[in-house]
Order: C-alpha cells, then structure tokens, then sequence
C-alpha cells in the first residue's frame, strides 16, 4: 500500500463521521461542491508556489493538492484505484515510441 491508498482509506473512515471529530469529516460533511472548491484553491496555491519556484512551498501546497484531490473524490465516490488504473491503461496507449511501433491501421 502506497501512502496515498494509506490516506484514501483515512479519508474513507471519516465519512458520516462527526464533523466535530476532524477536518476531513468536518470537510465531507460540506458536501461535493465544497470539496471540489478547496481543491481549487489548494491547486491554485501550488500553482503560484511553482510560477515563484519556491521549491519548499511547492513541496508543501502539493501535498495539501493531493490530500485535497483525494477528498474529492471521496466526495463523490470515485475510488483512487479507478483513477490510478486510467493512468495505467494511458501508459499502455500513448507515448511515440509505443505508436510507432504499433503495426498502421
Ligand atoms: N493530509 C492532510 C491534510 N492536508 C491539509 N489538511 C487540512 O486542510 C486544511 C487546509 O488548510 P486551509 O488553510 O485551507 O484551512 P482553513 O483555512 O482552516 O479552512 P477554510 O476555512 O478555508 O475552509 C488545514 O486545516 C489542514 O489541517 C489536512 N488534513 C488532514 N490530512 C491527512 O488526513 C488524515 C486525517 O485527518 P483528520 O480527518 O483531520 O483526522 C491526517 O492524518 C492527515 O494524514
């Protein structure tokens, strides 16, 4: 298990769970739009941390996007796992050297 199944799963148990009990749930339990919004926001603060090349701040923003982009998901029920096997499967159809080596047609 990579740390972000590790988190995924943390994320998971925090659903329905009393707001008052952590930030996740407390987040959840805004609902999907509200997910999504931090998750914007989160992204955007990565964003000027890397337009600066701050590298510590890029370091740190990025791990509040990837926390961010996992409860948003959550939110809507979109297991990490489904987005890990889309990245696998483009693995296996894009790239120069794979097309090119793909017979035409
Ligand atoms: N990785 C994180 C993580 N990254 C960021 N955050 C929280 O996300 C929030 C984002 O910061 P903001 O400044 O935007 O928050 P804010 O200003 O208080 O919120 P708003 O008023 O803007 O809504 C912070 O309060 C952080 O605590 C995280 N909270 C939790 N985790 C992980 O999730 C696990 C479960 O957390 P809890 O559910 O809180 O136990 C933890 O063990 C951690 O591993």
């Amino acid at each position: 298990m990579s740390i972000l199944h590790d988190l995924a799963a943390t994320i998971e148990t925090r659903k329905g769970a009393d707001p008052d009990s952590s930030w996740t749930a407390k987040l959840l339990a805004k609902g999907p739009e509200k997910c999504a919004e931090k998750f914007g926001e989160e992204a955007i603060e990565a964003i000027i941390e890397a337009v600066k090349g701050n590298r510590n701040g890029l370091v740190s923003e990025g791990a509040d996007v990837l926390y961010h982009f996992l409860v948003m998901l959550a939110a809507r029920d979109v297991a990490l796992e489904d987005v890990l096997s889309e990245l696998a499967r483009r693995q296996g159809t894009s790239g120069i050297a794979e097309k090119a080596a793909r017979p035409e047609g």
